[in-house]
């Protein structure tokens, strides 16, 4: 390893894509500097199944002396894993090399951590409650609001709500989950993106924005005053702005960032412009977190079309995170 920390790169579940795409980003981008948290017989056998030329290689064994070499931080599978076929015998396998990676980072033995897909289900039925690594992160590092943000060309979604029922959404939509939100976002931007006075734009709840408290109550009674307590501090955040609208490109071209209220609101939009090429990113945790913009792909895993493209850019923006922050 290089003396500068690299990067922690989860693959997440065994049996997803996960795997493949963080081989391909080893052959295909050897001038990012990571380690991969996994089963490094699991690399090797999928290596051996896409005939992709990596070596894999545990942390304090050498690389290869030409060529593509992946080093790998070992966590033992549970058991072996088939591609396309989740088994609960590996949930714990996942969580731990979550848990792992972040150890590193946060001894400042790596510089970010990158996360590949994990399947929520799979983590659950084998008895963990678990909504996703955003509220993972969060809970290891004990703190109690972080932003899920994910960043495609020209376009920055962050959310307020992350992975809740539909049914709860509204009741979450509270004064505080909405004027924290802001400010970690604003802060994010200034600290992690560069960006001198972020402009946010705030999704409304309701349809047209609650249409004058015609369409329900939330935009006017939460929004609205959690928007201007954030003003009253220099944040540049407007809104509620009708969802249906927010989105127009001449409205995106005036904002750093668009607030959306829950999970459904905002990414279609975000995945519809830049799937493949988006990353997702954990706001407001102590240690810099990015992950790809897709999920475990269990129907075409195994099959070698997987598209690396998400992680590669997530690795990078990590990178570069990170750099900024020394
Ligand atoms: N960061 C994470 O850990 C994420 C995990 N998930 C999890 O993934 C699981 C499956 O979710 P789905 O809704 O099916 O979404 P998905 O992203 O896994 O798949 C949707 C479609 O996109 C295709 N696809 C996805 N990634 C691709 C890639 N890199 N290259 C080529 N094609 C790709 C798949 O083959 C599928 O047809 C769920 O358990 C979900 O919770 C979903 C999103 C993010
Ligand atoms: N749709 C994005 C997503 O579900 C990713 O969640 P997380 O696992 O990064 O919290």
């Amino acid at each position: 390893m290089s003396a500068r920390p690299c990067l922690a790169v989860t693959p997440g579940e065994p049996a997803g894509i996960g795997p493949e795409i963080v081989l391909r980003l080893a052959l295909e981008h050897p001038e990012l500097d990571f380690i991969a948290v996994c089963d490094p017989e699991l690399m090797r056998e999928r290596a051996r199944a896409f005939d992709l030329p990596v070596h894999v290689h545990e942390e304090n064994e050498p690389a290869a002396k030409t060529g593509a070499s992946l080093a790998c931080l070992a966590v033992p599978l549970a058991e072996p894993a088939e591609a396309g076929r989740l088994s609960p015998a590996n949930a714990g396998y996942v969580l731990d090399t979550l848990r792992l990676a972040v150890e590193r980072v946060r001894t400042g033995r790596a510089s970010a951590l990158v996360t590949g897909p994990v399947n929520k289900a799979i983590i659950n039925s084998a008895g963990t409650p678990f909504s996703g690594h955003t509220e993972f992160l969060a809970g290891l590092a004990g703190v109690d609001r972080v932003v899920m943000m994910l960043a495609a060309p020209g376009l920055r979604v962050a959310l307020v709500t992350t992975h809740l029922p539909l049914r709860d959404v509204a009741d979450a939509i509270t004064p505080v989950a909405v004027e924290e939100t802001i400010r970690i976002t604003a802060r994010d931007l200034r600290n992690r993106f560069g960006i001198r006075k972020p402009r946010l734009q705030v999704l409304g709840l309701n349809p047209h924005a609650g249409e004058g408290g015609h369409l329900g109550s939330e935009d006017e009674a939460i929004i609205l005053p959690a928007i201007e307590r954030c003003r009253a501090d220099g944040i540049d955040a407007h809104g509620p702005i009708p969802a249906d609208t927010a989105f127009n490109p001449p409205r995106l071209t005036e904002c750093d960032a668009v607030v959306a209220m829950y999970h459904d609101q905002g990414l279609p939009v975000l995945k519809h412009s830049g799937f493949g090429e988006a990353v997702n990113i954990t706001l407001g945790l102590p240690f810099i977190r990015t992950s790809v913009d897709h999920g475990t792909a269990l129907d075409i895993a195994g099959r070698g079309i997987a598209d690396a493209g998400s992680l590669y850019t997530a690795a990078a923006m990590a990178e570069s995170m990170a750099a900024a922050a020394r």
